[in-house]
């Protein structure tokens, strides 16, 4: 509730009584998570990224995932439980669960370009963009060119590693919770295939994944659910 309140003194305009109910919720879980508990600087990095539309670099958009995801898979991890057999360290798991809604919040990024920037929005690192000799003019035209092709490839095989990085941590979940966290998985991973099966027209076409590889994935997930957890796995060596 005190969170509630400050954000509503903060007096944003337009900043609806839901909206400050959410980001009150993601600012708690986030105090109780983040290793730098500093509030204050939560608190107004929170208020500002409501209104934000361009990212510096990585790290700003980190921080953008970080909060709209991240903590999505932070609160997951006590609801879905950690196997009593594993031998994985609690923060391992936690960091497993983070990677997660980053990896899956960068593909959401990618695979809605065009559709964002036709609400003037640009969730790219800005400094990424330049480096491959790309503006926001470019985004805004959406013409898919080499200097786009190379610069979505190094996205792509971004988001890769943070869902690699996620991988093992999902084995370490109760038996109940592996099987819909590696459907989710591979799922979502499969959008940055089908981007680069577009060859990376993100901007007029959507990266969809079929019925049948949708289909395909639950038998494969359910499989990788019965495995046991990594952690086991190492210590019986
Ligand atoms: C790996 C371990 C240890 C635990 C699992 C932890 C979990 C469940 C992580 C996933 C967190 C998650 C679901 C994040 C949100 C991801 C995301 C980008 C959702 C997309 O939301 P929308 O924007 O509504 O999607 P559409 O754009 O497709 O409508």
């Amino acid at each position: 509730m005190a969170a509630i309140t400050l954000l509503r003194s903060a007096s944003l305009p337009g900043l609806s009584d839901a909206l400050a109910r959410d980001a009150a919720a993601v600012q708690h879980v986030c105090s109780s998570y983040l290793p730098n508990n500093n509030k204050e600087k939560k608190r107004r990095w929170i208020l500002c990224s409501l209104k934000k539309t361009r990212y510096k670099n990585f790290d700003e958009l980190y921080m953008y995932c970080y909060y709209v995801a991240g903590t999505v898979g932070l609160m997951s991890v006590p609801v879905m439980g950690i196997a009593p057999e594993s031998k994985a360290t609690t923060e391992s798991v936690y960091s497993a669960a983070l990677a997660l809604g980053i990896a899956n919040q960068l593909t959401n990024i990618l695979r809605d370009v065009g559709e964002d920037a036709r609400r003037g929005r640009i969730y790219l690192p800005q400094d990424e963009l330049a480096e491959a000799g790309l503006s926001d003019e470019d985004i805004f035209n959406g013409v898919v060119t080499n200097k786009w092709r190379s610069f979505m490839k190094r996205q792509i095989k971004r988001a890769r590693m943070f869902f690699e990085e996620a991988e093992r941590g999902v084995t370490e979940l109760s038996q109940a919770s592996r099987w819909p966290v590696w459907a989710s998985l591979l799922l979502y991973r499969q959008i940055l295939d089908e981007i680069e099966a577009n060859d990376y027209n993100n901007f007029t076409k959507r990266a969809y994944v079929g019925k049948a590889k949708k289909l395909l994935a639950l038998p494969v997930a359910y499989g990788r659910s019965l495995l046991m957890p990594y952690s086991l796995r190492n210590s019986q060596k």
